[in-house]
C-alpha cells in the first residue's frame, strides 16, 4: 500500500509587502500536491528575509511581519515564522530549511518522549506559533517532508552566477524538494532541463502551472503605490490599511489608500454623468499654497475649491460634518513636498513668474509641470489667460472608474511655493480620478 507523505511548505522571500499572489502560491501548491494522492500538505510557513538582506526598498521586518500576520488572518493553515528575520545577518535559504527541519524533528521527538509542559518550555517559541494555527507533527509521529515553495523567478535565480552555492542548490533539491509556481517570463521546465543538478533530482521538483496567469509582484505594487495608483484587490485590505497607517513605501498622498469607499446613498457623491453639468471654462485660479504647512495647505485648498465653485464634488467620508459643497475635495494629491522637486536654477529674482520646473508624480492624466514650462506661458497662467496649446493635448476629462467613485478636478493653475522665492506653478489638468 503506498503511503501518503505529509508535507510542510516553506516560502522564503522579502514579502515587501505580502501580496495576494504570495497567499495564492500556497493554495496552488497544496492543490497540486494533494491531487497526486501521494502527498498531504498539512502546513505552510512564511519566513520573511531579515533586514540585513539589504534589498532595495525593503521596509523593516517589524512592518513586513505585521502585514504578513494581517494577511494570514484568514489563512488557517499558513503561519508566519520570525526565526529567519530575527537573525542579525542574512541566512542562506539552505540554512533556513535546515533550521526548520530540525524544528520539525524536535517537535516530533518531543511529542513522543516528553510531557506537553516540558515540551512547551523547551520549544516555547514554536509552541507559541503552534497555538496560533495548525502545525505539522503536532498530533502524530509520521515523517514530514519539508519543501521549499517558490516562484519560477526564484528557481531561475539558481542560475545567477555567485548567488547560490552549488552545494546549496543540490542540498535543496536532493534533501528537501521544491514546489515551483510558474510566473510570467520564466520557463522552469526548460531551466531544469538545462541544469544537470536540477535534472538529476527532477522527481523532487514540482512545477505547478498557474493557468490563471498574473503579473502580481511586490515591486510593481510598490511602484503603483508610489505613483498614487490603486492596489486594491492585489493586497489584502488589512495590508493596505496598515501601509496607509504606517505611511510605508513613500505613499503619504496616495488617495486610494486614504479613502474608504463612500456609501452609494451618500448625497454628495458625484455620478459620472454629472461631468456634463460642469462648465468647461473654469477660470484659472491664482493661489499660493504653502506646501510646508499642511494645515494651511488644506485650508487654502478648501478655499480654492470654493472659489472654483465646483458644482458637486465627492467628499471625504471621514471628514467632519458641515457644509458639503466643495469641502475636503482632493484636488491634487501630488502636491506634497515629497513629490515636488524644484529646479535649483530657477530665478528667484522674478517673483510671479514661472521660476522653475515642478516635477509631479501622479495619475497619468496629470501633466508634468516640466512640460508646461515649454507649452504654457506662466505669464498667461498668472493673467488668467487661456492657452490653446494646453487644451489641445490635454484630456478635458478622462472618465475612469475607481473604487472612490469619480471626482472632477476643476483647478487649473495653482501656485505652489516652499518659500516666497521658490514659487513654482503646478498645473493640474481637468481630470477625473
Ligand atoms: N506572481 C507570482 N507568481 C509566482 N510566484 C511568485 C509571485 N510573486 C511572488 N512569488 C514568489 O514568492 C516568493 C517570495 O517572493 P518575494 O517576496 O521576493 O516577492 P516578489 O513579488 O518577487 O518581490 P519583489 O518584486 O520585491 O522582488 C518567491 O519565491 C517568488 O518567486
Ligand atoms: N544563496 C541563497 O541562499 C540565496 C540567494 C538569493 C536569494 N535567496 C533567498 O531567496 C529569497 C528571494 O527573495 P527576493 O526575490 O525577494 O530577493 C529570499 O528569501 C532570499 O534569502 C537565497
Amino acid at each position: 500500500m503506498s503511503s501518503v507523505t505529509k508535507v510542510v511548505l516553506l516560502a522564503c522571500g522579502s514579502f515587501n509587502p505580502i501580496t495576494n499572489m504570495h497567499l495564492r502560491m500556497f493554495e496552488l501548491a497544496r492543490d497540486a500536491l494533494n491531487r497526486t494522492g501521494r502527498y498531504n500538505v498539512i502546513a505552510g510557513i512564511i519566513s520573511p528575509v531579515c533586514d540585513a538582506y539589504g534589498k532595495k526598498e525593503l521596509v523593516p521586518t517589524k512592518h513586513r511581519c505585521a502585514m504578513i500576520s494581517l494577511a494570514l488572518k484568514t489563512a488557517k493553515w499558513i503561519r508566519l515564522d520570525t526565526w529567519e528575520c530575527e537573525q542579525p545577518l542574512w541566512t542562506e535559504t539552505a540554512r533556513v530549511l535546515s533550521h526548520f527541519r530540525v524544528e520539525l524533528e524536535n517537535q516530533m521527538n518531543t511529542s513522543i518522549t516528553e510531557t506537553p509542559n516540558k515540551k512547551r518550555r523547551k520549544n516555547r517559541k514554536i509552541d507559541e506559533e503552534i497555538d496560533r494555527g495548525p502545525c505539522p507533527n503536532h498530533h502524530d509521529n509520521d515523517q514530514v517532508s519539508l519543501k521549499l515553495l517558490c516562484g519560477g523567478d526564484l528557481l531561475e535565480s539558481f542560475g545567477t552566477p555567485g548567488l547560490w552555492k552549488d552545494e546549496d542548490i543540490e542540498d535543496i533539491v536532493r534533501n528537501y524538494g521544491l514546489v515551483c509556481i510558474t510566473r510570467g517570463g520564466t520557463d522552469p521546465k526548460k531551466f531544469i532541463y538545462e541544469s544537470d543538478v536540477l535534472s538529476k533530482y527532477q522527481e523532487n521538483i514540482f512545477i505547478v502551472t498557474e493557468w490563471i496567469t498574473n503579473e502580481i509582484s511586490a515591486t510593481k505594487i510598490r511602484r503603483a503605490m508610489r505613483r498614487g495608483e490603486s492596489v486594491k484587490y492585489l493586497l489584502q485590505d488589512s495590508v493596505i490599511d496598515y501601509i496607509r497607517e504606517n505611511q510605508l513605501y513613500g505613499i503619504p498622498d496616495n488617495k486610494y489608500l486614504d479613502y474608504t469607499l463612500p456609501s452609494p446613498d451618500q448625497p454628495n457623491i458625484m455620478p459620472m454623468d454629472c461631468l456634463e453639468d460642469v462648465p468647461n471654462d473654469t477660470h484659472p485660479i491664482d493661489l499660493e499654497i504653502d506646501i510646508n504647512d499642511s494645515y494651511k495647505k488644506n485650508k487654502q485648498i478648501e478655499n480654492l475649491t470654493r472659489t472654483c465653485n465646483i458644482p458637486r464634488c465627492i467628499s471625504n467620508p471621514r471628514s467632519s460634518p458641515g457644509p458639503k459643497i466643495c469641502q475636503n475635495v482632493e484636488i491634487e494629491p501630488t502636491l506634497s513636498p515629497k513629490h515636488l522637486s524644484f529646479d535649483e536654477t530657477s530665478n528667484p529674482a522674478s517673483p510671479g513668474k514661472h521660476l522653475g520646473n515642478l516635477d509631479m508624480v501622479g495619475p497619468s492624466s496629470t501633466r508634468k509641470a516640466a512640460d508646461i514650462s515649454t507649452s504654457n506661458s506662466p505669464k498667461r497662467m498668472l493673467d488668467g489667460e487661456e492657452d490653446e496649446t494646453y487644451h489641445v493635448g490635454s484630456p478635458k476629462h478622462v472618465p475612469c472608474m475607481t473604487d472612490l467613485g469619480s471626482l472632477v478636478r476643476r483647478v487649473r493653475n495653482v501656485r505652489v511655493g516652499s518659500t516666497k522665492e521658490t514659487r513654482v506653478f503646478a498645473f493640474t489638468t481637468e481630470t477625473c480620478v
